[in-house]
């Protein structure tokens, strides 16, 4: 339209033809257009002077369009191809560069460190070195490691913004590493530098499943095929039967249940039997019941596998993962769920009811309070008693909160001292049991319970030391004290697992 409007008619077709050839050397589309005014003549570009061009395979006729796409397709599909295995030019080489000033200059749990050096050495199936990535100045994930031999289950913890997702699309390779010192190896190949090969032992369990207009061993087939899946009718029908959705095979993705339509894409990521698999929040949207089903689904295919699980809930995590990882933009904790608790909620806590609740007494708690604070040096008692119920938690290593002498109830009532032999028996769970029966009577409560920390409190007390903020919460509360899971934190109260 500008030449048309701003220059000489008699230059119109010069000027349009330089144009197009010129676009159409960079957009493909360019050259369809000018196919199109070809076509209809627009513009006259089809005359040479007061005649239509004899010849469509001229230069300026058709000629030119179809030779840049010939052209265009051929240098397209190269980058592709080379994109889709990893090659970047040099120019745009990741900046090689400091994860060893990370690790020093870094506050976190010292068992990372271990698990750092491990994975450098290690025959894990999947193993995460330095996983780095920022977007612009927001710091994703940084200088993430962790490996995951076979026949385990790897659960990645966080707050929301944690970086979790981010971790999962560097192992997909979907996302490439900020870094150069950064690396994914799939059964010992780069995501990468060999993306496609690494991809064919891999298997994504995405966190919305993605459903089109098939039935379900449609759906099953058409992924074991795009995978090379040698003999795809018996690995679909390995499949189904895995994830036990063999009765719902002919029935249309969209109409499946929300449990089945997690299995289905739990079984499209088995397609192909990989050696790793991603699961991300692989029961969220389930209920309580269809989630101890995909429980133990998990658990039947996780055999001979390394699985990677990210997770909101804690009990999914505790369930199922052999490990676990805390994660807030870096690793913050790493362990077995007993190790974490050992380190991060060594804590057993206790729930006192006394036998006249709820007309229970002040003196007759403060007795409780006061008890509390002889026997079990440590031990931190909720401020507040709920109608003669009283929560308080004690340190699992409570040798370390005795003095020389420390004080027990004996059976009149009164206190007395204990030698250091017996101080030093008194830790564990049987001796918190036997200083409560022991008192029990005198102090007149009736009930208790003792319970380990849950999952989610050590998730808590991790997150908390860190002074981890949810994601954008500074930003909308500036003058906000503590963090969204301190004040979270306040409001848990300890879970009941053993009654008498
Ligand atoms: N494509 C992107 N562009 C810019 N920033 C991004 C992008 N993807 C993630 N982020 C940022 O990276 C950080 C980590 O996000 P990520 O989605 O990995 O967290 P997450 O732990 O998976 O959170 P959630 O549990 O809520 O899913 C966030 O601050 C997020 O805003």
């Amino acid at each position: 339209m500008c030449i048309i409007t701003y220059v000489p008619a008699a230059d119109t077709n010069r000027d349009i033809n330089i144009a197009t050839w010129t676009i159409g050397a960079f957009f493909p589309s360019a050259n369809l257009l000018r196919a199109l005014f070809l076509t209809f003549n627009e513009f006259s570009v089809l005359c040479h002077g007061t005649k239509v061009a004899s010849y469509p395979g001229g230069w300026d006729v058709y000629g030119s369009c179809i030779a840049y796409l010939i052209i265009q397709s051929v240098l397209l599909a190269t980058f592709l191809v080379a994109y889709d295995s990893g090659w970047r030019p040099a120019v745009l080489g990741r900046k090689k560069h400091k994860a060893q000033e990370l690790e020093e200059t870094d506050d976190v749990d010292p068992a990372v460190y271990p698990e750092a050096v491990r994975v450098e050495q290690c025959k894990d199936e999947l193993r995460v070195l330095h996983a780095t990535k920022a977007f612009g100045l927001n710091v994703a994930v940084q200088d993430v490691s962790f490996g995951v031999p076979k026949g385990e289950t790897f659960a990645l913890l966080g707050p929301n913004g944690a970086g979790k997702s981010t971790t999962i699309g560097l192992i997909r390779g979907d996302t490439r590493p900020s870094e150069g010192q950064s690396d994914i190896l799939i059964e010992d190949t780069s995501i990468i530098s060999h993306r496609a090969a690494a991809r064919s032992n891999l298997g994504v369990c995405p966190q919305f499943d993605a459903m089109d207009q098939m039935t379900a061993i449609e759906h099953l087939r058409f992924y074991a095929r795009a995978r090379g899946v040698p003999n795809v009718e018996h690995n679909v029908e390995q499949v189904l039967h895995a994830v036990g959705l063999a009765p719902f095979k002919s029935r249309m993705a969209g109409k499946l249940s929300g449990g089945n339509k997690r299995k289905l894409s739990l079984g499209i990521a088995l397609i192909g039997n990989p050696s790793v698999v991603l699961l991300d929040e692989p029961s969220s949207g389930m209920d309580a019941a269809s989630k101890r089903v995909m429980w133990r689904t998990l658990r039947a295919v996780s055999a001979g596998r390394s699985l990677v699980l990210t997770t909101h809930s804690m009990e999914e995590a505790d369930a199922l993962a052999d490990r676990a990882g805390i994660m807030a933009r870096k690793m913050l904790a790493l362990g077995t769920s007993d190790q974490l608790r050992k380190k991060h909620g060594d804590a057993y806590h206790v729930h006192l009811v006394h036998r006249n609740a709820p007309n229970t007494s002040e003196s007759e708690m403060n007795n409780i309070k006061a008890f509390i604070q002889r026997t079990f040096p440590g031990a931190v008692t909720e401020e507040r008693v709920f109608h003669g119920q009283l929560r308080f938690s004690v340190p699992n290593d409570r040798t370390a909160g005795y003095d020389d002498t420390p004080e027990i109830l004996d059976k009149s009532g009164t206190v007395t001292s204990a030698s250091p032999a017996h101080a030093s028996s008194r830790t564990g769970i049987s001796a918190l049991f036997a200083e409560l029966e022991a008192s029990k009577e005198k102090l007149g409560f009736e009930y208790y319970s003792v319970s380990q920390a849950t999952l989610d409190q050590v998730f808590l007390s991790i997150v908390n030391k860190h002074n981890v903020m949810e994601e954008n919460y500074v930003r909308e509360h500036p003058k906000a004290k503590g963090t969204v899971l301190q004040r979270l934190g306040r409001g848990v109260k300890d879970r009941v697992h053993l009654c008498f």
